[in-house]
């Protein structure tokens, strides 16, 4: 058979069949080059009966070029990439794509050329070659990369090439990673710990899929437990993907990781260097990188002897991606390894209700370590209600808190405050004329970060500095600030306690994998007193001197009124209170709230979890949402008004009549205009059993749209603006 059928990376193409030139061998899951008019194209080599395309005639088939020298895509990879592509409503190819996320890779092997400094500095130096210096060190990277890292075009590093300041280095970008060591530093575990790692090791020993849910307090030692999995899995010969939610996290990982096994993981994430990238890739794929250590798109890696995958902090919701293909990591994780026959572990101290559900319904095994580890116990949670507690005018720490602050500062200990809001005030207006700082593109108020005294959209990253004048009635000094972000709180701890070493820890700071680190070292080695910080520092971190944990307003997650408000408020503020006293210091936390008496927040209080996911669980059956009944949405949007409107009234008149399908809208977004695009959308509500993406691909197939309109599916959405 040399007649071949090849999925293709071209979105307006569907599969197109070739012909394998004698003496060539391929087989599905090889990547090929293939002609296409005069061009070349990428297309990897699929069984044609599971992809149908229209019949070429044997006698006007082109033959493939070369095939690329990678192994071929494995088997449980292709069905994954099938799943996917079904499931999420989304082209084959577009999911395909994911797979092959580094192209540098698919070329081969072979050497790079990056650039370090040579520490030789002549005397007289451009401002821009100092610069450079400044910011290179410890840097090693091509041309380009070291171009944007430092700020300067590739000309001025060129000349530094010339002159002796920078120094080529060849880089083998097959060479392989250390590998980790099973048995490097085994930790005796606690007898629930035991329990739990057993049943891991055994589904890996037994290389079957098998979903677990390791539901443990935060500090309970989760991640020493599936180390004990992770483990049997290396001793086995086979590979290990762990996923964490955020590159932030990572650092702290790496180092747990080295402690254990000797060497660092491979880590795969969207800020890696293009070698590091090629080297990541190809050793996956040849099957050499034993654990790898990733963001979502590393469910993708072409692994070919997989033997558990880890999802941590699983019910984290940056696991759903909210771009291209819309797909929830999580779920994709436990999907490929269904298809890889091997377990999947979902750790969280607060999983999703999804799972729970999933647990009770006796899909996956639920191991549970009740409690914290070495003795530690949970920290204290304490209700400080704002309505009788105020803070003092335009402040936003309440008096409790401030005393609190303070005796941690007296005894010597560490403090966090969290407030989910990056940045100084999240809406900034003209005292004199009332003007409100909106954003060009989308339909969001502007945030004022007053460090970098920018004004900033927080949805599409647009940037003015902040003026001197209104722009409306040209009144100088007349802005004021409305309401509070970290920036805010962080300058009100300032106030407070002057002499306290305050971190402001959001997106904004921590902005690389190295600040990252610093600010772990930091916080580690007591050179802080204060965290204040978003989302970011409510999870992971095990800061043994922080015993106190002030919540700046817990109502804030309940206001939008989306599916998952009160689950996310109880994630969040559950996971923000384990930082507390999670060594020998007792923890304490203070909840500031103006709604004590709301469900998610009596629950925090008493620590009654059961309680709260069982309410939560049956007001989802009762509203038929999910785990219960499905929902997913159809955006609608352009650049052009009018255009998104009348595509989106196309939808939603020809929406199909089912008994047991709800169709909403269309109407247009809460967000309804984002990144200089209309917004329109409908919402689809279905029971469980009937099958929504059949519905909305039979639904959208027939309908045509003008080329500036784009039409997107997700399936089960998270974000419902
Ligand atoms: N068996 C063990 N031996 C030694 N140290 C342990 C053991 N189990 C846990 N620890 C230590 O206890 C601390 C808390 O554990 P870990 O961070 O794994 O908890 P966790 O359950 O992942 O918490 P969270 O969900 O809050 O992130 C860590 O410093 C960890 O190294
Ligand atoms: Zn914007």
């Amino acid at each position: 058979m040399n007649r071949i059928r090849c999925l293709v990376f071209n979105a307006a193409l569907g599969p197109l069949d070739y012909r394998v030139p004698e003496g060539v061998e391929v087989e599905p899951g090889s990547v090929v080059v293939a002609p296409l008019g005069p061009r070349q194209i990428i297309g990897v080599v699929w069984e044609a009966e599971r992809l149908p395309a229209t019949e070429v005639p044997a006698n006007k088939l082109r033959p493939i070029l070369h095939v690329l020298p990678v192994p071929p895509l494995p088997a449980p990879l292709r069905r994954l990439i099938e799943w996917c592509a079904d499931y999420y409503v989304a082209p084959l190819a577009a999911v395909a794509r994911m797979a092959l996320s580094s192209s540098a890779a698919l070329r081969g092997g072979g050497t790079v050329t990056e650039y370090r400094l040579t520490g030789h500095e002549p005397a007289r130096l451009t401002p821009q070659r100092l610069q450079a210096i400044d910011l290179l060190h410890d840097q090693q990277a091509t041309i380009r990369e070291l171009a944007e890292i430092a700020g300067v075009s590739e000309g001025v590093l060129r000349g530094m090439v010339n002159t002796g300041i920078l120094e080529p280095v060849l880089v083998d970008s097959d060479r392989p990673y250390p590998e980790p060591d099973p048995h490097f530093a085994e930790h005796d575990l606690s007898p629930d710990q035991r329990g739990a790692a057993d049943r891991m090791v055994t589904a890996v020993k037994a290389h079957e899929f098998q979903p677990f849910l390791l539901d443990g307090v935060t500090g309970s030692g989760k991640t020493e437990t599936y180390f004990e999995a992770v483990s049997a899995a290396i001793e086995a010969g086979r590979q290990v993907l762990v996923l964490l939610p955020e590159i932030a996290l990572t650092q702290s990982f790496l180092k747990r990781f080295e402690a254990r096994f000797g060497v660092a993981p491979v880590s795969w994430h969207s800020s890696l260097k293009s070698s590091e990238r090629r080297r990541a890739w190809r050793q996956v794929a040849f099957g050499e990188a034993k654990v790898v250590v990733g963001a979502r798109s590393a469910l993708f890696l072409p692994f070919p002897r997989l033997g558990l995958i880890v999802v941590d902090e699983a019910h984290e919701i940056s696991f759903k991606q909210d771009d291209g293909v819309r797909y929830n990591a999580r779920d994709v994780a436990v999907m490929r390894g269904h298809f890889e026959k091997v377990p999947v572990i979902l750790a969280s101290a607060t999983p999703a209700l999804e799972s729970l559900q999933m647990a009770e319904a006796g899909r996956y095994e639920r191991l549970v370590l009740p409690a914290r580890f070495g003795g530690a116990s949970l920290p204290e949670i304490h209700i400080v209600d704002l309505r009788e507690k105020q803070p003092e005018r335009g402040r936003w720490i309440a008096p409790p808190l401030v005393e609190a602050l303070k005796e941690r500062l007296e005894r010597g200990e560490q403090s966090l405050l969290f407030l989910n809001r990056r940045g100084y005030a999240p809406l900034t207006l003209c005292r004199h004329c009332g003007f409100r700082f909106q954003c060009p593109n989308c339909s969001a108020w502007l945030v004022e970060h007053r460090l970098s005294r920018r004004l900033a959209c927080h949805h599409c990253g647009h940037e003015v500095p902040t003026p001197e004048r209104c722009p409306e009635c040209g009144e100088p000094d007349c802005l004021v600030a409305c309401g509070p972000g970290v920036e805010r709180i962080a300058d009100e701890v300032a106030e407070i306690v002057p002499e306290a070493r305050v971190a402001l820890v959001t997106s904004d700071t921590l902005t690389s994998p190295a600040k990252a680190a610093e600010f772990v070292e930091m916080a580690a080695n007591k050179a802080i007193d204060v965290i204040v910080g978003t989302q970011l520092v409510t999870k992971g971190y095990h800061f043994p001197d922080l015993t106190l944990v002030g919540v700046i307003d817990a109502d804030m997650g309940l206001e939008g009124g989306d599916l998952r408000a009160a689950e996310r408020t109880y994630q969040q503020i559950a996971q923000v209170a384990g930082r507390a006293g999670r060594a020998e210091k007792p923890g304490e936390v203070l909840i500031q709230t103006r709604h004590p008496e709301a469900a998610v927040i009596a629950a925090l209080a008493s620590g009654d979890r059961d309680a709260f996911y069982e309410a939560e669980t049956e007001a989802r059956r009762d509203a038929g949402a999910p785990p219960f009944g499905r929902w997913a949405a159809i955006i609608v949007s352009s650049e052009d008004e009018a255009e998104a409107k009348e595509a989106a009234r196309a939808i939603g008149g020809t929406r199909p009549d089912f008994n047991d399908v709800m169709i909403l809208g269309p109407a247009p977004a809460p967000l309804s205009l984002l990144r200089g695009r209309y917004r329109y959308r409908l919402l689809i509500n279905a029971r469980r059993s009937s099958e929504v993406q059949k519905v909305i691909r039979e639904w959208l197939e027939p309908l045509r749209f003008p080329p500036g309109v784009r039409v997107a599916v997700d399936i089960d959405p998270y974000s419902f603006v």
